[in-house]
């Protein structure tokens, strides 16, 4: 059995003490590739910042790590925010330095040559000199994640990784993800409305629904999509083409 990572009971999560998605229950296990889906304005980027430790929940418990989520310490999970959130007036191998200088002894000759191999990582070999501004969106979001990967992290949260990415570029992003899952065994939460990247990285997801304020279904992504008789799961899924096409080729 699979280690639970990242456990959610009762949860309930909102804005001004107004619920958003209520008594929710889902953990998600080491290993996992774990999507939280649904529509526009769901929660989705709502519920992670909450499994992030950003915001308290309105009722029940997150554990990660068997601990509530904590923005104070060493963190021990990598995140990626939308918008790269890298800092400008540095460059790539700086803002991957940082975390290391922040939260480790480690000294700044080895600090250098962690973030180096960080950036190699992620396909930025070469590009360590480069500022934020002289790189492409595709590059932004992977120089994010080498700079989420400096600490080691067993678990990193990505919140929309694809978004504002050509779809070939998404691509190249999604065999990224499925390999820091696959050869590093990192444990990845990703927020995304992609199909494409849904049905090619993700392991397992909840599909959240606005009235329902709630999770509508759970599993992996090509099953639900291929057997749900659920109308509002299989209105998620409806791009037919892509569906077919992905759970044809998981059989
Ligand atoms: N900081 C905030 N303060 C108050 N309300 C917020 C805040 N952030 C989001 N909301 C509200 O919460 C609701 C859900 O937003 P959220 O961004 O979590 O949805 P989402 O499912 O991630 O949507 P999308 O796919 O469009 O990004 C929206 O009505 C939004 O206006």
């Amino acid at each position: 059995m699979s280690r639970v990572v990242v456990e959610a009971r009762g949860l309930t999560v909102g804005w001004s003490g107004e619920p958003l998605l209520e008594k929710l229950d889902f953990e998600v296990a080491s290993g996992d590739v774990f999507a939280i889906l649904g529509g526009s304005g769901t929660g989705k980027s709502t519920l992670l910042r909450h499994l992030i430790g950003l915001e308290a929940p309105l009722g029940g418990t997150i554990e990660v790590n068997g601990e509530p989520p904590s923005l104070v310490g060493r963190p021990r999970h990598g995140v990626l925010f939308q918008s790269g959130a890298l800092f400008g007036s540095m460059s790539l191998l700086e803002n991957v330095v940082l975390p290391l200088r922040h939260w480790t002894d480690v000294r700044e000759p080895e600090r250098r040559e962690i973030a180096a191999a960080k950036l190699r990582l992620v396909g930025l070999g070469g590009f360590e000199h480069y500022m934020p501004a002289e790189i492409s969106g595709g590059m932004k979001k992977r120089a994010g994640i080498a700079r989420a990967l400096a600490l080691d992290p067993e678990l990193l949260f990505l919140d929309e990784p694809s978004a504002g990415l050509d779809p070939v570029t998404s691509s190249h992003l999604d065999d990224l993800i499925l390999s820091l899952n696959q050869n590093l065994g990192v444990t990845i939460v990703i927020v995304t409305h992609e199909l494409h990247s849904i049905f090619q990285v993700v392991s397992r997801c909840i599909l959240l629904h606005r009235e329902r304020r709630g999770i509508i279904a759970t599993g992996d992504p090509r099953e639900l999509a291929r057997t749900s008789t659920d109308v509002r799961v299989r209105e998620f899924f409806r791009s037919a083409d892509a569906a077919g096409r992905h759970a044809g080729n998981a059989q």
